[in-house]
């Protein structure tokens, strides 16, 4: 594989890194891709970007101001769409606009966000997933090749969470074949909207539908609210940028307030459901929650999000780990490399590990996906319950894992770690926000406890349950496994830790309704628990996917290559049995002895891990400008990197600051 020669010598402590490694990277890189030919096909694009100007910023985003940043990564955006159209989609294919590696790609031109990324991410997959064929045809064409920008308007000042307590109207004049689109209250100001403040020039907006004096609930339109031509805001329409923000510094979150604001009838997004020219509503979906359909998308497509963003921080914390060291173990003996530390091993060789296991499981969960909407084209919607689960549970602790692990590597960084130029800050406060949107972690993950709570009940009742949950067939009446220390042994019992804390819900409500308690309450005082239960279920999954899909997608891979990959397949499974030995105590007969021994092998694993801990992440295959750290570059050079960015603060452009003679100096002389 070509590695992009580094203009400068390597740090000595990283080139010996790399001669320990001993597996071939390159065949890991392109199990990562998903095969040799999805590695080219990412390199090409990647150096389309590259060659293009992406990187190139004079002064760091970080030391611009809130104007210049926007405007800045306006600027990039459209050096950057104008890519995505002209070249990058050629070799995609138009159809995968989302492909990771556009998202990859666009890392090499923004530290933080792009101001058009909810064109791509959001506004466009809504426009496939909502449209009739007639406005497909009218809209989808003009949106991927930028002639109009758009943005996904759902959430409000008072709701985010509860959809259906959305305030936006949508009231149909029969007269005119209109929607009169309109914010009734303060709470029904649309907020949070990516690119809506500044950037969008039309929207899809989420409100409540009325026709015939009667409401329907929410249904989307598409909505333009600035003329194409001035970019002026369109009479009607109060629309601007909700303020700065912990991360999204370069994007312009928008408000946006409708007075009577008219749209022709088409613009209702009809594929689900729609509103004749008389005013009379048909309801075509056989499932009521088909237009949530982005959401479902985007929680899909955020494991392989994190699966990234995971990789980026793993990158740079360890080839920074293996260039810093610190502390004499031994007196007159050479500082240790910090990698060399197995509690510094035990912080960084999961986050590999977690962003192997979120890569094959997105993949699996992306496939279900497209199987989902096979069937659903064929008028089948049985199965969008168990995506729905799925999909929420697997977004919520993937966004939320990714988020302590990335905190993790920012912490093993030491104060280096805390620096803009690591780039450690920008992906986490990237990712913090993940946990939230779409779909805060608790809700998500109570949405997929009532759907385990269902599932229980039927196990219970003796039918044959969907494969993600088959396992409450077998274990439904087990009380406490039988400890078997195997890594089968392990997924098992995670497993029965899952369908033992359900069942434990489920006797709880019972309990509390038995007691006198309505459903909702007995709901509401078990949703401590049933939150644990949901996440327990998604451990398992995750576990068992990982495991499966690991052994499935190496069969084929070199000895040395299979390996390290179970190596690491293996270190996920002990991290999270260890991590959960309370509910192991508790579920399974596992003894004090067989937790010793787990956590023995565990501390091995990390030692037997070690000399390929940078080919690891070397493997990764993150370009230097797709990285953006001064801790984490290809040569490691971290103390050059530190000091170059420190000379380019504003605060450095001249040897003494103004405030000095305005303010210190009359407080020296005591004449302020
Ligand atoms: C040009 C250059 C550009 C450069 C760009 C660079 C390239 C980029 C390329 C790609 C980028 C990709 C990256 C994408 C990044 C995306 C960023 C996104 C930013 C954030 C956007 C947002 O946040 S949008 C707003 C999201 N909002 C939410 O998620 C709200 C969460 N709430 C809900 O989902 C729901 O309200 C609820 C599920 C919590 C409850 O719903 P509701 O109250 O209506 O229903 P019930 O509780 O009564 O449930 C009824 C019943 O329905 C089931 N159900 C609920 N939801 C669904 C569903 N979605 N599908 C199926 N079923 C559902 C529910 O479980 C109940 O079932 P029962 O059987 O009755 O139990
Ligand atoms: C960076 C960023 C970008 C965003 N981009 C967009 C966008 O482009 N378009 C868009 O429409 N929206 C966007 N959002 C909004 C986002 O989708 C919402 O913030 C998110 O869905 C959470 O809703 P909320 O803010 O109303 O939180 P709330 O629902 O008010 O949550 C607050 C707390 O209450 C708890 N809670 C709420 N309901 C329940 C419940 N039923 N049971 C138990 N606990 C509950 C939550 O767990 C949380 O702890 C964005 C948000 C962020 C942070």
């Amino acid at each position: 594989m070509k590695i992009n020669k580094p203009k400068h010598d390597v740090n000595p402590d990283l080139a010996k890194e790399r001669l320990k490694c001993n597996f071939n990277i390159e065949e890991v890189t392109n199990i990562i891709d998903g095969g040799k030919d999805k590695t080219v096909q990412r390199k090409k694009i990647e150096d389309i970007a590259l060659n293009n100007g992406a990187s190139l910023d004079e002064v760091p985003e970080e030391c611009l101001s809130i104007k210049e940043r926007y405007e800045n990564a306006v600027r990039k955006s459209c050096v950057y769409g104008n890519l995505v159209r002209n070249e990058m989609l050629e070799i995609t294919g138009i159809e995968n606009f989302e492909s990771p590696v556009l998202r990859r790609t666009a890392d090499a031109f923004f530290k933080d966000i792009s101001p058009f990324m909810l064109h791509l991410g959001m506004f466009v997959p809504t426009l496939i997933g909502q449209c009739t064929p007639e406005q497909t045809a009218e809209w989808l064409p003009k949106a991927l090749d930028m002639q109009i920008i758009g943005a996904y308007a759902q959430t409000e000042l008072g709701h985010g969470t509860f959809i259906r307590g959305l305030e936006t109207t949508a009231t149909y004049n029969p007269e005119k074949e209109e929607f009169v689109l309109h914010s009734p209250t303060i709470t029904s100001y649309k907020w949070w909207a990516g690119g809506l403040g500044k950037t969008a020039n039309h929207c899809v907006v989420m409100a409540q539908l009325y026709t015939q004096g009667k409401c329907h609930g929410t249904h989307l339109f598409i909505v333009k609210i600035r003329d194409l031509d001035t970019h002026m805001p369109l009479p009607g329409i109060t629309v601007g940028e909700i303020g700065p923000r912990m991360g999204f510094s370069s994007a312009d979150n928008g408000f946006l307030r409708f007075d009577h604001f008219r749209i022709p009838r088409e613009n209702m997004l009809m594929k689900h459901a729609k509103v004749e020219k008389d005013g009379v509503y048909v309801k075509s979906a056989k499932h009521g929650k088909l237009t949530y359909g982005t959401m479902v998308f985007i929680r899909v497509t955020l494991v392989s999000e994190m699966s990234f963003n995971i990789s980026k921080a793993a990158t740079i914390a360890i080839r920074y780990s293996a260039v810093r060291r610190q502390t004499e173990l031994r007196p007159n003996e050479p500082e240790p490399q910090i990698l060399d530390y197995p509690t510094q091993q035990h912080k960084l060789f999961i986050c590999i590990a977690t962003a192997h296991a979120f890569q094959l499981t997105s993949c699996w969960l992306w496939n279900t996906f497209q199987a989902v909407l096979a069937d659903m084209k064929k008028g089948n919607v049985d199965t969008l319950p168990e995506l729905h689960a799925l999909s929420s549970c697997l977004k919520a602790v993937s966004t939320s894992d990714a988020l302590s692990h990335i905190e993790q590597c920012r912490f093993a960084c030491g104060g280096h770690g805390y620096m803009l130029s690591s780039n450690l800050p920008f992906i986490y406060s990237f990712v913090a926000a993940t946990r939230t949107y779409e779909g805060d972690y608790t809700v998500l993950l109570l949405q997929t406890a009532r759907f385990l709570v269902k599932a229980s009940e039927q196990a219970e009742a003796g039918k044959k349950l969907t494969q993600t949950v088959s396992y409450l067939n077998r274990t439904a009446n087990a009380d406490r496994l039988n400890w078997d220390n195997t890594h089968e042994g392990i997924i098992k019992s995670f497993q029965v830790i899952a369908a033992g804390k359900i069942g434990q819900c489920v006797k709880s409500i019972r309990d509390r309704t038995a007691s006198g308690m309505d459903y909702e309450d007995a709901w509401l005082m078990t949703t401590v628990q049933l939150v644990g239960a949901a996440e327990a279920h998604c451990r398992a999954v995750l576990l068992n996917t990982y495991w499966s899909e690991m052994r499935k997608i190496t069969e084929a891979s070199s000895a040395d290559v299979k390996k390290v990959m179970h190596q690491l397949a293996v270190l996920y499974l002990m991290y999270w049995a260890l991590e959960k030995t309370g509910d192991l105590l508790k579920y399974s007969s596992v003894s004090k002895k067989d937790l010793d021994e787990l956590q023995r092998r565990y501390e091995e694993l990390l030692a037997e891990l070690r000399p390929n801990a940078v080919g690891l992440v070397d493997a990764f295959d993150l370009r230097d400008e797709i990285l953006h750290s001064s801790l984490g570059s290809y040569d490691g050079r971290v103390y050059e990197r530190l000091i170059e960015e420190a000379h380019k603060s504003p605060l450095n452009d001249e040897p003494v600051n103004q405030s000095f003679h305005k303010y210190t100096k009359p407080l020296m002389l005591g004449k302020l």
